[in-house]
């Protein structure tokens, strides 16, 4: 399967049940883990990064790999980052940073292996892979859209509806863009490869700069739904002072 999607999601609200409200009702970390599962629903209502992963690692089922991951500014086209997983190790993958200005710098340990550490008999890191810091110049803020293609691999069994909501943040609690997108029908055993693009928000010259100033303020949440039930939850930091 090889896809582009577009997945345009700004100002999703999440309305409170009663006829006579249009308020946003938001909901806590601590109420959704309490739940038997989370839906995409249930996560549009979140109004702050989380503290906490809210599923386990175990619960992606469907084993989903991420193999590929690509990042291009679509007005340009240029490639600004690129990592990958080389054939045939285990969790080692290698990346190559676009050759610009522009180019990210990614760090952190969802692109580290956990090999060493087993060696070691020290206890594996459950959360080992499930988050990543990326590294950009204040170009990148300039940026209107992103292209990001990822290629992924499933195990035995079919998928239907495979969606990722993203939800991206300054300071924990300022809200900067819901991101949705759908990775569209996977047969069993499959590598696929979809492209989505992430058309950039407005954001205030003032905002922008408090971004550039505080390096790692910026964080995202990505939920992926098989079914409308989460199976994985993976996170990211941004810094935006690169030179
Ligand atoms: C400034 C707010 C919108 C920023 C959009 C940034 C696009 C970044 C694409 C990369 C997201 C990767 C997320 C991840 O690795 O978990």
């Amino acid at each position: 399967m090889n896809a582009v999607s577009n997945g345009q999601n700004e100002n999703m609200t999440c309305l409170d049940d009663s006829p006579s409200s249009k308020e946003a009702s938001p909901v806590t970390e601590e109420e959704l883990l309490r739940k038997p599962y989370i839906t995409p629903e249930d996560v549009l209502c979140l109004n702050h990064i989380t503290e906490n992963y809210l599923c386990s690692p175990d619960a992606n089922i469907y084993e989903i790999e991420f193999l590929r991951f690509k990042i291009r500014d679509i007005d340009s086209n240029t490639v600004l980052f690129e990592i990958a997983k080389p054939a045939n190790t285990a969790s080692t993958p290698s990346s190559t940073p676009g050759n610009n200005a522009e180019s990210p710098e990614s760090q952190g340990d969802r692109n580290s292996t956990s090999h060493d550490t087993q060696a070691n008999n020290i206890p594996k890191d459950p959360n080992t892979g499930r988050f990543v810091r990326y590294q950009f110049t204040p170009k990148f803020l300039n940026l209107k859209n992103i292209g990001a293609t990822i290629t992924f691999s499933i195990g035995d069994f079919e998928i239907n509806n495979f969606r990722m909501i993203e939800k991206h943040y300054f300071n924990d609690t300022v809200h900067l863009k819901t991101f949705d997108f759908n990775f569209g029908y996977c047969i069993p055993n499959s590598i696929n490869t979809c492209e989505h693009i992430y058309v950039f928000p407005n954001l205030s010259k003032s905002l922008t700069q408090e971004m550039i100033d505080n390096p790692f303020h910026t964080k995202s949440d990505s939920f992926y739904f098989i079914n409308n039930k989460l199976f994985m939850h993976n996170k990211a930091e941004y810094s935006y002072n690169g030179v």
